[in-house]
């Protein structure tokens, strides 16, 4: 398989279990939409997703590879956006882009190439010269993402890559992100908007570190909004004091 396999993945801080017992499968060419209201567990498991923490029990596979046995042929076809934004504002797009490829030992000619195609997927080539400090936040985006491919990964990882972010903005990256999907990418998108969720999309729904529904969005809301689905399911609209 060439996306990614998690099976059975538990996750504590001390005595706070954060993860449970989680198992999915995101196939190649899938944009998969990670759901979750707040604490439901999607940053604990992007971190043993990336290797950041070492899950003490199950397993994970990217592309084929064992993230415990094989992690650097497993880690060489992930590409990761954090959260928090982890561009250099003082450099030029591309001087970030060219650092990062040089770090994944990508130099010369092969550098220019990529860091050209990357941009170009994102539409961001025209962008290339400015400095990312005058860039707005989507833009700044495109050329975080643009970055993740330039090693040229079978995996993309996408921690709420939205945060912050204005309508459009918000509205563009979906799209550009959907497009890489459809290109072949395996897309791990971590959310809590059900805005970005199109019916089309994998959707696994997590809530205190256990999978609610994993299918096809248009399947699991059948008919319904999407939001309501997601707030009978998690409570959240309950917690809140919100009649539905
Ligand atoms: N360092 C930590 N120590 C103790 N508990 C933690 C720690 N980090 C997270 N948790 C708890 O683990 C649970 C899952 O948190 P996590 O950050 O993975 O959720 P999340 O879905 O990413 O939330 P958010 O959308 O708010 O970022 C929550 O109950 C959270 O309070």
């Amino acid at each position: 398989m060439s996306g990614i396999e998690a099976r059975d993945l538990s996750f504590s801080y001390g005595t706070k279990q954060a993860l449970s017992a989680v198992s999915f499968d995101v196939a190649a060419g899938e944009f998969c939409a990670l759901l979750g209201p707040n604490g439901a567990g999607k940053s604990t498991l992007f971190s043993l997703l990336t290797r950041l923490f070492t899950a003490p029990q199950g397993s994970i596979k990217i592309a084929g590879a064992d993230l415990a046995t094989r992690p650097r042929a497993a880690l060489a076809q992930m590409g990761v956006v954090f959260q928090q934004t982890t561009l250099d504002l003082d450099l030029s797009v591309r001087r970030n882009l060219s650092y990062f490829a040089a770090l994944q030992g990508i130099g010369g000619k092969d550098a220019a190439r990529r860091i050209d195609a990357a941009l170009d997927q994102l539409n961001m080539r025209e962008r290339a010269d400015e400095k990312a400090r005058n860039l707005n936040g989507g833009h700044r985006r495109r050329a975080e993402i643009a970055r993740a491919l330039i090693h040229d990964p079978k995996v993309l990882l996408l921690d709420e890559p939205t945060v912050g972010l204005d309508v459009a903005a918000r509205q563009g990256l979906v799209a550009h992100v959907h497009a890489l999907a459809e290109a072949g990418l395996c897309v791990l998108w971590a959310t809590h908007l059900t805005d970005e969720v199109r019916a089309e999309d994998r959707l696994i729904m997590l809530d205190q570190g256990r999978i609610l529904k994993n299918g096809m969005a248009g399947d699991i809301a059948a008919g319904r909004p999407l939001t309501q689905v997601f707030l009978e399911l998690t409570g959240a609209a309950q917690d809140a004091g919100v009649a539905l």
